[in-house]
Order: C-alpha cells, then sequence, then structure tokens
C-alpha cells in the first residue's frame, strides 16, 4: 500500500518550501497546499479536503507573519494564527491526524537573562507574538496530542527574511544600522525542516503524551541582529561582494511598530531528549543560505521541484551526537 504522504500548509512560505525539499529529498510523500486551495480563513471545506489527502500527518506552516503589519491588523492575525489554526487542528483530531504546529520565540517577553524554556511563562510585547501565543492554546484545545514546535529567526533562500533583507539593502544602500541589543537564535528553515521530519518520524515511537505539547528547537548559538548582520555582511566579503558600512544601534534609535524581545533566546534540550533532535549552528548554516541565494540569484521565488535539494543542507544531529548531513531516521 502506498506510503500516506504529509500534508504541509502555507505552500509558498520559506518553512513549507523546505519541508517539501527535504520531504522528496528523503523519498518521503508531501503534499503541500496554499491558498487559495487552502485558505485558514475560508475553512467550510478543510476536511473534505484532508479527507481527500489522508495524510499521515499534518504540519501547520501557514501563519500570518508579519511582525509589524500585525499591530494594525489584529483581528487578521488573530484569525489566521489562532482560529484558522485551530481549525486544522480540530479537523485533524476529528480524524485521527497528528498534528505539528509552529510557534514562535515572539510568545516571550525578553526580560529572562538565559535562554526561555518549555516552562517559563510567555508574555508577548506584540500582536504577532499574541496571536501565535493564542494559537498555542487554541490549537491544543481542539488537538490535545499537537505536538508544538516554537522556532525562532527563521531563515533560508526561500520568502522573507532577514537574510534576504540584509542582502537587498547590501546591493541599495551605502549604510545599514542594525539593532545590537535584541539576542535570539538565528536557525535555518532547512535545518528546521530536516529536524520537524524527524520529530515526525519518531512519533509512532514515543508515548503520545509526551509527545504532546510544546517544545523549542533552535539553531545552535545566539547573535544580536547586529551580529547576524554582520555575519551576512562578512560572507558576502568573503565571497568577493562590495558590502555596505554595518553601524549597530539601539532598540529606541531604530523605532517599528512592533515591540520585540530583547532576548528571545530559545532552549531547545527538550526537544533533544524527547526526540533525539538538535539542529546545526546558525554561522554554518548561514553559510550554505548565502551560497544557495549567491548561485541561484535571481530565481530563489521561483517554484522548485524535488530535485533541487543538494545535499548541502541541514547540520542536524540525532542524539548520538554526530553532525550529519542527512538526517537520520527518515
Ligand atoms: N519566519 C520566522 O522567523 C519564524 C516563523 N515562525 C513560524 O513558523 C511558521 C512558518 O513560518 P515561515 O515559513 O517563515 O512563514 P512565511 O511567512 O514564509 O509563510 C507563511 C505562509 O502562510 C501562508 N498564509 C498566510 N495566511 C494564510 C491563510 N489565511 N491561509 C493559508 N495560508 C496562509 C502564506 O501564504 P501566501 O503565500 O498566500 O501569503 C505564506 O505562504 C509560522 O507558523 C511562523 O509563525 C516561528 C518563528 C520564526
Ligand atoms: C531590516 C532591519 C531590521 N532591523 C531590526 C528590526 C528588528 O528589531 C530586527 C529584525 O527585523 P525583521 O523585521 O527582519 O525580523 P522580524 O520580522 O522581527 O522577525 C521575526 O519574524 C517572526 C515571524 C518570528 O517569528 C521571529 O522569530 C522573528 O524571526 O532587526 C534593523 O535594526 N535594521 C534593519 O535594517
Ligand atoms: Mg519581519
Amino acid at each position: 500500500m502506498a506510503q500516506r504522504p504529509i500534508l504541509v500548509t502555507g505552500r509558498k512560505g520559506q518553512l513549507a518550501r523546505c519541508l517539501h525539499e527535504v520531504a522528496c529529498h528523503h523519498g518521503r510523500p508531501i503534499v503541500a497546499l496554499g491558498r487559495p486551495d487552502l485558505d485558514l480563513e475560508a475553512r467550510q471545506d478543510i476536511d473534505k479536503l484532508v479527507a481527500s489527502i489522508w495524510p499521515s500527518v499534518i504540519i501547520n506552516a501557514a501563519a500570518y507573519t508579519a511582525v509589524d503589519q500585525a499591530e494594525s491588523e489584529v483581528a487578521k492575525a488573530f484569525s489566521v494564527n489562532r482560529d484558522g489554526a485551530a481549525a486544522l487542528a480540530d479537523v485533524a483530531w476529528q480524524m485521527n491526524i497528528p498534528f505539528v504546529h509552529l510557534s514562535t520565540d515572539y510568545v516571550f517577553s525578553g526580560t529572562k537573562p538565559d535562554a526561555y524554556d518549555e516552562s517559563d511563562i510567555p508574555a508577548p510585547l506584540n500582536v504577532y507574538g499574541a496571536s501565535k501565543l493564542a494559537s498555542e492554546a487554541a490549537v491544543l484545545a481542539a488537538h490535545p496530542l499537537a505536538t508544538i514546535v516554537r522556532c525562532s529567526w527563521l531563515y533560508s533562500p526561500y520568502g522573507a527574511n532577514f537574510v534576504r533583507t540584509m542582502l537587498r539593502l547590501a546591493e541599495t544602500r551605502p549604510v545599514v544600522r542594525v539593532v545590537g541589543d535584541q539576542v535570539g537564535n538565528p536557525t535555518s528553515a532547512f535545518d528546521l525542516a530536516t529536524g520537524l521530519l524527524q520529530v515526525i518520524a519518531r512519533l509512532p515511537s514515543i508515548d503520545r503524551r509526551t509527545s504532546a505539547g510544546i517544545f523549542h528547537l533552535v539553531g545552535q548559538g545566539e547573535t544580536s541582529w547586529y551580529g547576524f548582520a554582520e555575519a551576512i555582511f562578512n560572507g558576502l566579503s568573503r565571497r568577493g561582494i562590495p558590502v555596505p558600512k554595518l553601524e549597530a544601534v539601539t532598540t529606541d534609535e531604530y523605532p517599528t511598530s512592533a515591540r520585540r524581545p530583547r532576548n528571545s533566546r530559545l532552549d531547545s534540550s527538550k526537544a533533544e531528549r524527547v526526540f533525539g533532535v538538535r539542529l546545526g549552528a546558525w554561522q554554518h548554516s548561514l553559510d550554505v543560505c548565502l551560497t544557495e541565494l549567491l548561485s541561484t540569484a535571481g530565481e530563489a521565488d521561483a517554484e522548485r521541484n524535488c530535485s533541487s535539494w543538494r545535499q548541502r543542507n541541514a547540520a542536524v544531529s540525532d542524539h548520538t551526537g554526530g553532525q550529519q548531513t542527512v538526517a537520520p531516521g527518515l
């Protein structure tokens, strides 16, 4: 009998695209759905759509992710992130399908001096973070066995992310100013995709109460947005590309609509203990991403097929601790 596919939502988003590539590379059937076919705000026929695919697991990578814009689109952010996610989780629960949902470091206020673990109390500073925190509770209410993965500072060759923003600014600005007083964990969406596939591969062998609930899963290492920008520009310089002058500024000197946490570092040790998954160091994965971006300049937004996943990605290790490029157990 044919293997049931993974169903991922948010098809054009960076994580969904990475999941698609990595799953294809490992010969795992995967169906990616996006708007208009699957719109989390128009959920009448989600159950029929899901039934027609009959997936082995659903990964909800669709979300309203425009952090500043969310401040003035509160209803929409909650409608997509909380209500849409809950409706999909409900369908999964009714059909007895495991459900993996993504959340964010922005659920935290940033006042803790250390990395946040799953027992820390969230207190979001912005609408996006509040809507994602609400999504966690709503998803777990609809699907008590859902696995919720909080990640942070995702980057990839696709979509809107800080690496692609810095590459764009490098081409157009003589000086780039970036905040140096907000720290977190940059996370490669390819590494996260590989880690998520390991998580779902291990779900059947783990007690369902243990795999349910919240897990932090981010790239190893930490930096500020300024440190991240510096590493990006260093990567460009090493490749002979001219870069602008980079200046560190404070949060107060770089006003934005949404407030952001000063510290949103996440401790991923629970995910490592339970699922045996650990993502790679962000500096290495950034270099992989830059190579990919610069070798495919201009086509990063094009739809790609399975064959485009090269053996270049996903520094993920299993519980044996060894770094490897091919994820174990997929
Ligand atoms: N980006 C980051 O730094 C981080 C992201 N996360 C979480 O990880 C997940 C994946 O993020 P990422 O891949 O970066 O997000 P992207 O913004 O790259 O992609 C999100 C996708 O969701 C889709 N979407 C938006 N609204 C709807 C809707 N009403 N119905 C269906 N699809 C919709 C968008 O579709 P369309 O293309 O049609 O607009 C888009 O393709 C999200 O849950 C996000 O909150 C967590 C931490 C960090
Ligand atoms: C573009 C730019 C940003 N910044 C600052 C603003 C902000 O504090 C920080 C990051 O800005 P961005 O808007 O790129 O990133 P932001 O949208 O805040 O990224 C977040 O997205 C959501 C979806 C998440 O879940 C988070 O984990 C996080 O990745 O850098 C500068 O200082 N200079 C700049 O030139
Ligand atoms: Mg943004």
